[in-house]
């Protein structure tokens, strides 16, 4: 029984996520977040706000996430998806996470240049959320796309995984 116990602070850092107006920012999944966290130095500090019922970011890759020469590692870019998925959730209201993430490359991501990233999610089917998202260019070419399923869960989820 002591493990269904809801730790206060993980039920305080899952009531965080609420929607936010059309075009707004939303705060970081936490302030280490290897994805949106301002605190991680180590992080890709994506700022994402919502786009009607899906959720967008301008983001520029820079040295930290190197690949090959110049180019965005394709782990850092895969990273980029799935925090990004992670801001719809605020949108539906449940707490989920990724149960697979599928990227496909099509041209190099760059680094130290301005792209877009935009993501959207269909309808939830019993504890799974499809979710899909799109890597732009400045010429607005889709260079990546990313496709998921979140699987829907409670708190004690998150009390167990951090081992409270
Ligand atoms: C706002 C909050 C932010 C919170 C998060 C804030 C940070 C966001 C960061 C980005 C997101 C992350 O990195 S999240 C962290 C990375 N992910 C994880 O750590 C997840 C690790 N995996 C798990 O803990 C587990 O596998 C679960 C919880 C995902 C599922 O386990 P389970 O509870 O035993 O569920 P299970 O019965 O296996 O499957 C549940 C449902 O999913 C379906 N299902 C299972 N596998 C698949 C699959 N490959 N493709 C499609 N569907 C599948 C099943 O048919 C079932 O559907 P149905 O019959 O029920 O319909």
């Amino acid at each position: 029984m002591g493990q269904q116990t809801v730790d206060p602070v993980i039920a305080g850092w899952a009531a965080g996520f609420r929607p936010v107006r059309d075009g707004e920012y939303f705060p970081p999944h936490s302030p280490g977040c290897v994805g949106c966290g301002p605190a991680n130095p180590h992080g890709l500090h994506l700022a994402v706000r919502r786009h009607g019922e899906g959720v967008q970011a301008e983001h520029t890759f820079d040295d930290r996430h190197t690949g090959a020469p110049g180019v965005a590692h394709g782990g850092a870019v895969a990273m980029a998806f799935d925090d990004l998925f992670g801001f719809l959730l605020y949108l539906l209201g449940e707490l989920a996470v990724t149960r697979d993430l599928r990227v496909s490359y099509l041209a190099p991501v760059r680094l130290n240049a301005a792209y877009m990233l935009r993501a959207d999610h269909g309808a939830r089917v019993g504890r799974r959320i499809p979710v899909s998202a799109e890597l732009r260019n400045h010429d607005n070419v889709v260079v990546a796309t990313a496709e998921a399923t979140f699987v829907v869960v409670d708190t004690h989820h998150f009390t167990r995984a951090a081992g409270r």
